[in-house]
């Protein structure tokens, strides 16, 4: 959490950064408790077709989180005819990662919409840049709305869908729902972007011991399991 904290902090003016920690101090806080409500937030990482949307849904049926996915959320936005639309489709098109402000923005107005306390935020972070600029973002908002809208800037965990590649490609061309970037073109380098820029981001909370692995290999219902064990061994999340 500490090096995470130093981390966004850097790209923060410096008087910011030391008035936000000397309030924080005069009030006997934490990062993960500012006062008034908490939110929690646990990211599902994993790779292209391990299962992530599949136990998200199951997960907010048996434990009360509102589901965010980024994929979901951006594919909406190209629907909408946003300006930006043209831009994130051909981003997606080519598996490649869309810039973290247009994410995050999207995420955060998501998190302030639904009004619950527990977001389950799945294929998000997807890289460092995304991970960074998500923590940057949240320490501006807890300074600027200090007693509005308390984020916390990590994740409780990190839940982790071990899959093989070639189980999630037999899965994504089998999936069916009509996406532009399920085609094994695509599909090729979506997986390459994941070994590149998004297995750091889950190796960066395993070293800071927040991840929990699962073996996404198995049939669904068994991986819920898992799921479902590791959820409620966790104190205060269910
Ligand atoms: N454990 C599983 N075994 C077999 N197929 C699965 C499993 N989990 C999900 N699927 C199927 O694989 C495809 C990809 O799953 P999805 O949940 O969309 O993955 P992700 O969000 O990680 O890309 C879907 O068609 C889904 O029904
Ligand atoms: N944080 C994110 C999440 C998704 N995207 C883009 C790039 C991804 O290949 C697509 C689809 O993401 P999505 O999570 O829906 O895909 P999968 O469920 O892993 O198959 O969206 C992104 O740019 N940044
Ligand atoms: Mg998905």
């Amino acid at each position: 959490m500490r090096g995470g904290l130093v981390a966004s902090a850097r790209l923060l003016p410096r008087p910011l950064v030391r008035w936000f920690l000397q309030r924080r101090a005069q009030l006997d806080i934490n990062e993960n408790m500012l006062g008034g409500k908490k939110v929690k937030i646990i990211f599902v990482l994993g790779g292209p077709g391990s299962g992530k949307g599949t136990q998200c849904s199951n997960i907010v049926e048996h434990f009360g989180f509102i589901h965010l996915s980024a994929g979901e959320l951006l594919r909406a936005e190209i629907n909408s005819g946003s300006e930006n639309g043209t831009m994130i489709d051909t981003i997606i098109k080519e598996g490649k990662i869309v810039p973290s402000e247009i994410t995050i923005k999207l995420l955060q107005e998501a998190i302030i919409k639904g009004g619950n306390d527990k977001y389950i935020i799945d294929g998000f972070p997807r890289n460092e840049e995304n991970r960074a600029v998500f923590e940057s973002v949240q320490l501006q908002t807890l300074v600027t709305y200090f007693q509005l809208l308390q984020i916390n800037i990590s994740p409780e965990f990190v839940l982790f869908f071990d899959c093989s590649e070639e189980e999630m490609e037999r899965r994504l061309l089998g999936r069916n729902q009509g996406r532009s970037d399920d085609n094994i073109e695509t599909i090729r380098k979506r997986f390459k972007v994941f070994v590149e820029s998004s297995l750091p981001v889950i190796e960066y909370y395993e070293s800071k011991g927040m991840v929990k692995k699962i073996d996404a290999t198995k049939p669904a219902p068994e991986v819920f399991e898992d799921d479902g064990k590791r959820m409620k061994f966790t104190n205060g999340i269910t």
